[in-house]
């Protein structure tokens, strides 16, 4: 059976479709993004999902496209932001190398800010919902973590370096 070499999880703009790939790269593995995987599947863009759909709707196709992906994958695997709120997906990451991409409230809505493609903060108060964001999610991101790494103000390459040291094997690190 396969496992992935890390599944990242995170708050949108923590940087898991920016880290991921570079962190595969780092690791000489392939990467592959769960956002990416649903949209395939659905041929639709999540925004167009969460419109047409709902968000429970959206919440069951990530549920068991994250189990696919996990079942499947053996390289670098990111989530949907909001991923870890499934219970069985936060009982599935049980058993894998997780790693927490943590990003501050002033961070995280700078990064996001521009984009219209995240239909979760596409309110009027963007930064109180980030805020209600992070006050509800980092504990479930840092119940399912086996790893965590603070972001902000540093390059994804600077993260990469961290987390590549980090989840090499024991041996190697001798
Ligand atoms: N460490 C970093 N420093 C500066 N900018 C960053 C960093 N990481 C990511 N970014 C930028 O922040 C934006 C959001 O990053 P990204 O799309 O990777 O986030 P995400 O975690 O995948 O979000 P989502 O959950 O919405 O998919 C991008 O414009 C990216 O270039
Ligand atoms: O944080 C969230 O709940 C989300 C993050 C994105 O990755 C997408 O999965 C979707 O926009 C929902
Ligand atoms: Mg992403």
């Amino acid at each position: 059976m396969v496992s992935p070499r890390a599944v990242v999880v995170g708050p949108p703009g923590s940087g898991k479709s920016t880290v991921g790939p570079l962190l595969a790269a780092a690791l000489g593995v392939a990467f592959r993004d769960s956002d990416d995987d649903i949209v395939a599947r659905a041929g639709r863009s999540i925004a167009d999902i969460f419109a047409d759909d709902g968000e429970p709707a959206f919440r069951a196709l990530e549920e068991e496209a994250v189990a696919t992906a996990l079942a499947e994958h053996d390289g670098v695997l990111s989530l949907g932001g909001g991923a870890p709120l499934t219970p069985g997906t936060r009982a599935r990451l049980a058993e894998h190398t997780v790693v927490f991409l943590n990003v501050g409230l002033a961070a995280g809505v700078q990064r996001t800010g521009l984009s219209s493609a995240r239909p979760l903060l596409a309110g009027v108060n963007p930064r109180a919902t980030f805020k209600k964001l992070l006050d509800e999610r980092v504990p479930v991101y840092r119940e399912v973590a086996t790893v965590e790494v603070v972001t902000d103000e540093r390059t994804p390459a600077e993260i990469v370096a961290d987390l590549a040291a980090r989840l090499a094997p024991a041996e190697a690190k001798e």
